[in-house]
């Protein structure tokens, strides 16, 4: 398989603090990578970075071979659109469409909304009851597999999760992980997925961790 990822001597500061300090990786098509860090090491800014909503300082971020930091807002909205799932702490469903609404939002901007793959996300998820529900009527646990729901609907070749099953239980948090697993699998996407957990990253393909602004091998567990 193909690398799909390839990010290359990133850099991010916010005023004095130097949070990426040339982070380096690259990501094979279909691969699972979970990315670990204490609070504040930059796990987010790189995952916003990867997602093309923020520009780096230095460095690049090339998917399937196109740097996307040179890319105009335009363009890297696009490939976002198309090409990238997004799962974040804050779920940013749109208030005013129902679940079902939101699950296929993404795939209607693409022009690819295919409803029985919708159907058959929100059945898997457990949340095909609250189809006619509206965001602010559901549980924070409901809402993240809504979230996940969307991210999928597209069939994005990259997933980008933060911190998924951070709202859930541990059981329901075991059984959404076992779900997204399974669905990035047999939708071929590549997954990386920030994590507190030593636990749940040993269950991706690749562990990373972030400390002092560079990427190394996690440190060993208990
Ligand atoms: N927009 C911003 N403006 C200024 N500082 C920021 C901004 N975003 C993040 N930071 C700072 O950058 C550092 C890294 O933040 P980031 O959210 O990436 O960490 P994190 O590893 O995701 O943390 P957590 O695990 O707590 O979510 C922190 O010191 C944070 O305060």
């Amino acid at each position: 398989m193909g690398i799909l990822l390839t990010i290359d001597k990133l850099t991010k500061s916010y005023g004095p603090i130097d949070v990426l300090r040339g982070v380096s990786l690259a990501l094979d098509a279909g691969q699972t990578l979970a990315l670990t860090g204490e609070s504040g090491s930059g796990k987010s800014t790189l995952m916003h970075l990867a997602a093309a909503l923020d520009q780096p300082d230095g460095g690049s971020i090339a998917l399937d071979g196109v740097d996307i930091t040179t890319l105009d807002d335009a363009a890297r909205a696009r490939i976002r659109r198309d090409r990238i799932g997004l799962v974040f702490q804050q779920f940013n469903l749109i208030p005013s469409l129902t679940v079902t609404g939101n699950i296929a939002f993404q795939a209607r901007l693409s022009g690819r909304h295919d409803p029985a793959h919708c159907a058959m996300l929100a059945q898997r998820l457990g949340i095909d009851r609250l189809a006619t529900r509206y965001p602010e009527e559901l549980s924070g646990g409901q809402q993240q597999r809504v979230a996940i729901a969307r991210a999928l609907a597209n069939r994005p070749a990259l997933i980008l999760a933060d911190e998924p099953t951070g709202n859930l239980d541990e059981a329901t948090g075991d059984a959404v992980l076992d779900l997204l697993l399974e669905l990035v699998g047999e939708t071929g996407a590549a997954l990386m997925m920030v994590t507190h957990s030593t636990r749940l990253a040993a269950r991706l393909d690749r562990r990373l961790h972030l400390s002092r602004g560079r990427l190394t091998d996690p440190p060993p567990g208990p």
